[in-house]
């Protein structure tokens, strides 16, 4: 999939150079680019003919970690949503202090703004085949992606982990994260419980959504996951 996708980008766009390399192009091209992929019924989601899965748990359950190796055996694109905040408040934007100060208060970030960054991503990477990582958190965030990108995600893993594990994990992480301390992350935790639900339950309902035990070595939790995608695979 991923082999022919490079193809096409230069077909589209009469340049032997990747698409990925091109730089930031038309929404109408991307999906001009992604419906041309035809790889039959069941794919792609009907709408914009993009895969899309959402890669959920609380923090420290170990999404990242898991989508690196979806990435590897699977050829995703990875998009995470709080990678995309620090890299914008990195970048020294308009939004940088509230970015930042939200992230430090354990807070959600006002939808508009991550999913803007979530499309632009998007929009210039080339690949139809998204992992979004860390999102959507809440009912709002779920309900912006949908207005604003016009899609709905085909498959929904949720990565289910006890607190104690969690703040174990987050506390070991040593990434030099501004919320990986213990004042933060209660606050997340509590963010979290106060707000996956809804959200959970929207996906359980329309039978999209794969609850992972995300206890284990990193091993074997990628061999509960990796049936979910070796079957999108099988479809193609
Ligand atoms: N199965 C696991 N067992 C123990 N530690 C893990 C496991 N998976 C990830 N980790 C570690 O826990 C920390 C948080 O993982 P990460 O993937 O960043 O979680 P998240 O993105 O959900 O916050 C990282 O330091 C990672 O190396
Ligand atoms: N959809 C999202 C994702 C992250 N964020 C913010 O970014 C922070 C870090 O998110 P993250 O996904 O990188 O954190 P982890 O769950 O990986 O530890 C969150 O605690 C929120 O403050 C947000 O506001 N909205
Ligand atoms: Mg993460």
């Amino acid at each position: 999939m991923w082999r022919r996708a490079a193809s096409l980008s230069s077909l589209i766009f009469s340049s032997s150079q990747p698409l990925r390399d091109q730089g930031a192009y038309s929404l109408k091209a991307w999906k001009f680019f992604c419906a041309d992929s035809s790889k039959g019924a069941g794919y792609f989601s009907k709408e914009k003919n993009l895969f899309i899965t959402f890669v959920l748990g609380g923090p420290g359950s170990g999404k990242g970690t898991q989508c690196a190796k979806i990435v590897e055996n699977f050829g995703y694109t990875h998009l995470s949503a709080g990678e995309l905040l620090r890299r914008e408040i990195a970048s020294n934007s308009e939004d940088g202090a509230m970015l930042l100060d939200t992230i430090k208060e354990g807070k959600i970030v006002p939808s508009e703004v991550t999913v803007k960054l979530i499309q632009k991503e998007m929009e210039s990477c080339g690949n139809c085949k998204f992992l979004i990582d860390g999102f959507p958190r809440n009912e709002e965030n779920r309900i912006a992606f949908e207005q604003i990108i016009g899609a709905e995600p085909n498959n929904v893993l949720f990565f289910d982990c006890p607190e104690e594990e969690m703040i174990k994990r987050v506390l070991s992480r040593n990434e030099g994260r501004v919320d990986d301390n213990i004042d933060t992350i209660r606050k997340r935790l509590k963010v979290f419980a106060a707000s996956h639900h809804p959200v959970i339950e929207h996906y359980s309902k329309k039978g999209k959504l794969y609850k992972i035990d995300a206890i284990g070595t990193e091993d074997e939790i990628f061999e509960r996951v990796r049936p979910v995608f070796a079957a999108c695979e099988g479809a193609q």
